[in-house]
This record gives C-alpha cells, sequence and structure tokens, in this order.
C-alpha cells in the first residue's frame, strides 16, 4: 500500500482568480450549521471547557464538548440552551451512558451535535450506541468515531452516524502505536484519503495536525472537518493547568486515555506533554483564518470548495527543507 503523511505532501498552485486573500470564504456548513472555519478544538478536558465551548459557539465556530465530567452535561446543555447557542456535547459506550441519553430525551434537551468518542470505534459497541441515540435523539447530528479504515467509515454509516471520525494513534499526546502497535501515526493523510474513497457522509479528520497547512491538505484528501489537540492546546484559554518554571509559562495536555484523565493506569494509550504558553487562542485562529485563506487563493478559487480538487506531490519528509519554522 502507497502511504504518506501531511509532512510528505505539498499541494500545486492553479492560477489565483482573487485581487486580495481577504476575498476567499474559509467557512463550511457542518450538519445544521456553518461555521466560520472546517477545525475543532479536540473534545479533550484540557482542549475544551464550558467557557471556551460559550465563545467558540457565540463565535460561529464549531465545538464539542468532552464528555469526561459526566454530571455537568446536563446543566452545560441548559447553560447553552439559556444562552441560545447551539450545543454539542460527546458520549461513550459504556451502560450508564444508555441511560444519559434516554435521560436527555426525556427532558427534550436534544444536542444539536453529538459524538460518540471511543478510541476504537470500529465496533459493535459503537454500532449499538448509534442504534440507541438514534432511536431516542433522531434530530441530532452524530458523529461516530474514532476509525482508520473504509470498511469502519462504511459500517458507521450504515449503521446511522451521519459523519465519522477518522484517525487511530497519530495525536500528540497518542502512545497508542507504542503500546499496541496499531493505528494511524505516520501514515493519517493516507489513511483519510482511503477512507474517502468510500464515505458517503462527512469525514472528521482527527489527530496529527501540526501546522496551518495541514488544514489544507485534510481537506484535499477528503475531510469536511478537522479535529485539533495540540495547536489548539497552551493557549490562555486551554483548561490544562499552568506551570510557571525558570521563567517560563508552561501548559499541560494530556490524552484522553493518559493516567491524567483516567485517574489511574489502566488501559493507558495517553501521555502528558506541557507545552509554551501561546497566547490568547483568538489570534491563532485569526492566524488560521488567514493561512486558510491563502490556501483556497493558491488553489485558484474562493472557497475551501476548491481545496478539494487541487493537484499535489509526494516528496518524502519535504515540507520544511531541513528547516523547522
Ligand atoms: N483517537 C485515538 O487514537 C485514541 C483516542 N483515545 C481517546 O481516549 C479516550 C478513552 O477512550 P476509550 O478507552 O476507548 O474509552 P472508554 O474507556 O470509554 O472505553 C470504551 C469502551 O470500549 C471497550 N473497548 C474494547 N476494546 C477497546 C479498545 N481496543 N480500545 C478502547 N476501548 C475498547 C472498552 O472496554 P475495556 O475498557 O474493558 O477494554 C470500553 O467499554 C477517548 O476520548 C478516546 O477518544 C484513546 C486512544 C486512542
Ligand atoms: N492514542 C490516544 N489518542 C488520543 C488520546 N487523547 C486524545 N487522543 C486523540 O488525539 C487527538 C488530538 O491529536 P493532536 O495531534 O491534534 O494533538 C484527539 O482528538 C484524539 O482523537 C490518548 O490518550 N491516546
Amino acid at each position: 500500500m502507497k502511504v504518506f503523511d501531511y509532512e510528505d505532501i505539498q499541494l500545486i498552485p492553479s492560477k489565483s482568480i482573487v485581487k486580495s486573500r481577504s476575498e476567499c470564504d474559509t467557512s463550511v456548513q457542518f450538519g445544521p450549521r456553518r461555521f466560520n472555519l472546517p477545525v475543532v478544538p479536540a473534545n479533550m478536558a484540557t482542549i475544551i471547557d464550558e467557557k471556551l465551548a460559550i465563545w467558540l459557539a457565540s463565535h460561529d465556530y464549531f465545538y464539542i464538548m468532552h464528555r469526561f465530567d459526566e454530571a455537568s452535561r446536563i446543566p452545560f446543555m441548559i447553560k447553552m440552551k439559556e444562552l441560545n447557542l447551539y450545543t454539542s456535547i460527546s458520549v461513550g459506550v459504556k451502560p450508564q451512558e444508555y441511560d444519559f441519553v434516554e435521560e436527555l430525551s426525556r427532558l427534550n434537551l436534544v444536542p444539536d451535535y453529538i459524538t460518540i468518542d471511543i478510541a476504537h470505534g470500529h465496533s459493535q459497541l459503537v454500532i449499538d450506541m448509534i442504534t440507541h441515540i438514534k432511536k431516542h435523539l433522531p434530530t441530532s447530528f452524530l458523529i461516530a468515531g474514532n476509525v482508520a479504515t473504509p470498511e469502519a467509515v462504511r459500517e458507521l454509516e450504515n449503521a446511522g452516524a451521519d459523519a465519522t471520525k477518522v484517525g487511530v494513534g497519530p495525536g500528540k499526546v497518542c502512545i497508542t502505536k507504542i503500546k499496541t502497535g496499531f493505528g494511524t501515526g505516520g501514515w493519517q493523510l493516507a489513511a483519510l484519503s482511503r477512507c474517502s474513497k468510500v464515505a458517503r457522509k462527512p469525514m472528521i479528520a482527527d489527530g496529527g495536525i501540526r501546522t496551518h497547512g495541514d488544514i489544507a491538505k485534510s481537506i484535499r484528501f477528503g475531510a469536511s472537518m478537522i479535529m485539533i489537540g495540540f495547536l489548539f492546546a497552551g493557549h490562555e484559554e486551554s483548561p490544562g493547568q499552568t506551570i510557571e518554571a525558570d521563567g517560563q509559562v508552561l501548559k499541560e495536555y494530556f490524552g484522553s486515555a493518559s493516567e491524567y484523565q483516567k485517574g489511574e493506569k489502566t488501559n493507558v494509550e495517553g501521555k502528558r506533554i506541557l507545552i509554551s504558553y501561546k497566547g490568547k487562542i483568538e489570534d491563532t485562529l485569526k492566524e488560521m483564518t488567514e493561512d486558510l485563506q491563502s490556501s483556497i487563493s493558491y488553489a485558484g478559487g474562493k472557497d475551501i470548495e476548491a481545496i478539494t480538487k487541487v493537484d499535489y506531490v509526494i516528496v518524502k519528509n519535504s515540507i520544511f527543507n531541513g528547516d523547522w519554522i
């Protein structure tokens, strides 16, 4: 199988049709809503919390709340609805999650988006949860993952998922490939490309984004939305703990399957890292927008759609020409 990853690809420019990059529209329709950018901060405890979710929703960005503070999910949804903001939450597949879905239905607290978030999403456990959610919350836009193969995308779509999330093991704080030998680490973009050959519904590329150019590459290879942890970690608004050491300000970023999230050393497939403080998330989103507008201009178009059709070359490990920016 021919594989490649983000650092091995360069997209080929087409003639620009705009006078200024500011003419390029980075917005995207995803499910029932339109968002300013095709990116979503990872549904992880050190990446998203209620305060950031409110900011993102009220500024027309997509968010997915994590599922690790189970009891706070209903109060969170009530607050978002009171603020007239859309709701987007995560669930797992354990028995209590079945009750939770039924409770939402009973309370008529219907999330606009609901994401089934487990490590190995190509599983009967996920198919059963898709069936359960579609029965009790049929109008919610249902995202299911994570998966790595076309077979998995097809099965979850056939079970009723409205979108699938692709990426097993490419994450910055992931140790799945080291601990299990499995995953898409090092070939995440090729895995996405394979999945796109069969997907009939939108796909979220999840994990392994290291530069803003990787967003355009994900779109070229089939993603409608891109989930990002590392690039959103370390901001003022990031919920991870802030640590000061030797005059440096650092923030923590840990995996959802790490002992820091789980509170125990069982089935650990994630680690914790410290990241230099990055400033305000609004500034990062502005830079991402400008860079994606530039990508659209290089693609020879005026909107995201233009990027889906560009030519590309595979040049192994080429993008930094041996340098790091
Ligand atoms: N995208 C990725 O590459 C990865 C992401 N993660 C993240 O970590 C968090 C915890 O994930 P997860 O452990 O799935 O959540 P849970 O702890 O909720 O476990 C999910 C359920 O699936 C069962 N299961 C069976 N086989 C597997 C398998 N190979 N991997 C995981 N579960 C399995 C588990 O049973 P039992 O516990 O008894 O085995 C459990 O009932 C999630 O947020 C997930 O997204 C974790 C690893 C990889
Ligand atoms: N293998 C693991 N993967 C994890 C864990 N926690 C989260 N994740 C995945 O990583 C992405 C974010 O990737 P990044 O490269 O942008 O940082 C996230 O959305 C999850 O899919 C974990 O503990 N182990």
